[in-house]
């Protein structure tokens, strides 16, 4: 199944992207992305500093509004969990560990109405991180692993189909590493789409089937061992190089704005590359349906 009905439209669980261009205050961050990621996927993104990774999760989740195209995911109240990067999280807020992963539960009416139960899922998403006994904890008090834990933990009661992690191993230890990767296994083997940001290419080759390489605009997209190469690697790290951070907005149609080094690379021969839309810069042949877009293979899914 891909996850993508006859219209078009993402079902439950996939992640659709058209022409997606995202950005800041006009200044494309992740520029035309076509493709999708079918539901149950556990897909990789991996790219160069400021490649763009956080930004097209945030995109996905609705806190950065496309510049251009659009992003469908399955729904964006509740359906999708997401963990932020480390550094945007303020753990300073006088919380317990209880109620930090409390906020996890976005059904208050639904199957954990009752408070025992409630309680009782919360004790049982601790066990899970191995928590246990550290309900009453305030968040501050815990160590960098400790409270990655226990946002994993919120992210087990969120119960979403689609979960976004941006850098979710960043500056923790190997165990801890170890068992929340054993976690975001689980959760693939359980249908649920996981899509994250990463940085250690070792972690991605073990355990992630599928990547897409980022740098400011698709590079790859495919199976992990394809896509993950040292020619797609070395390109990533020269376009991203290359990029020109002042540059605006790259439309369909009107004049050829942004120009920069990236719209003229050649295609890496051999991989699932996702071309640039405008060889040439030759708007005149590009439309909304996506017409002289190249896809990623995966993006082709159908
Ligand atoms: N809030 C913001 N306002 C303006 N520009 C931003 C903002 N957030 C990110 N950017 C810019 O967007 C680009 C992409 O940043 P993003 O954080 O998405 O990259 P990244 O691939 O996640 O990088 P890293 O691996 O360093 O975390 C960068 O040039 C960054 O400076």
């Amino acid at each position: 199944m891909s996850g993508i009905a006859s219209d078009g439209s993402a079902r439950a669980g996939a992640i659709r992207f058209r022409s997606l261009t995202l950005g800041y205050d006009r200044h494309p961050a992740v520029h035309h992305l076509d493709g999708a990621v079918a539901a149950g996927d556990l897909l990789a993104v991996v790219g160069p500093n400021g490649a763009g990774k956080s930004t097209l999760l945030k995109g996905i989740v609705g806190e950065v509004r496309p510049l251009d195209g659009t992003v469908e995911a399955e729904s964006r109240s509740g359906t999708i969990a997401y963990l932020p990067q480390a550094a945007e999280i303020d753990r300073s807020f006088p919380l317990s560990v209880l109620d930090l992963v409390a906020m996890g539960l976005w059904r208050p009416l639904g199957a954990w109405r009752s408070l025992a139960r409630q309680r009782a899922r919360l004790l049982d998403a601790l066990a899970m991180v191995g928590l246990t006994g550290f309900e009453d904890r305030p968040i501050g008090t815990l160590s960098g692993g400790q409270f990655q834990r226990a946002l994993f933990a919120r992210l087990i009661v969120q119960d979403a189909r689609i979960i976004l992690l941006d850098e979710p191993f960043t500056g923790i230890d190997e165990r801890t590493t170890a068992d929340l990767i054993a976690l975001i296994r689980g959760w693939h083997r359980e249908g649920r789409t996981v899509v994250a940001a990463l940085h250690d290419l070792a972690q991605v080759r073990a355990h992630f089937p599928s990547t897409l390489v980022l740098a400011r605009r698709p590079i790859a997209w495919g199976p992990t061992r394809e896509v993950l190469t040292p020619p797609v690697l070395a390109r990533a790290l020269r376009l991203s190089e290359a990029w020109d951070e002042a540059a605006a907005i790259c439309r369909h149609e009107g004049h050829h704005e942004g120009h920069h080094e990236a719209h003229h690379e050649a295609p890496t021969p051999g991989i699932a590359a996702a071309e640039p839309h405008d060889h040439g810069h030759d708007h005149a042949h590009h439309d909304h349906q996506g017409h002289g877009h190249a896809h990623a293979r995966h993006g082709a899914v159908s």
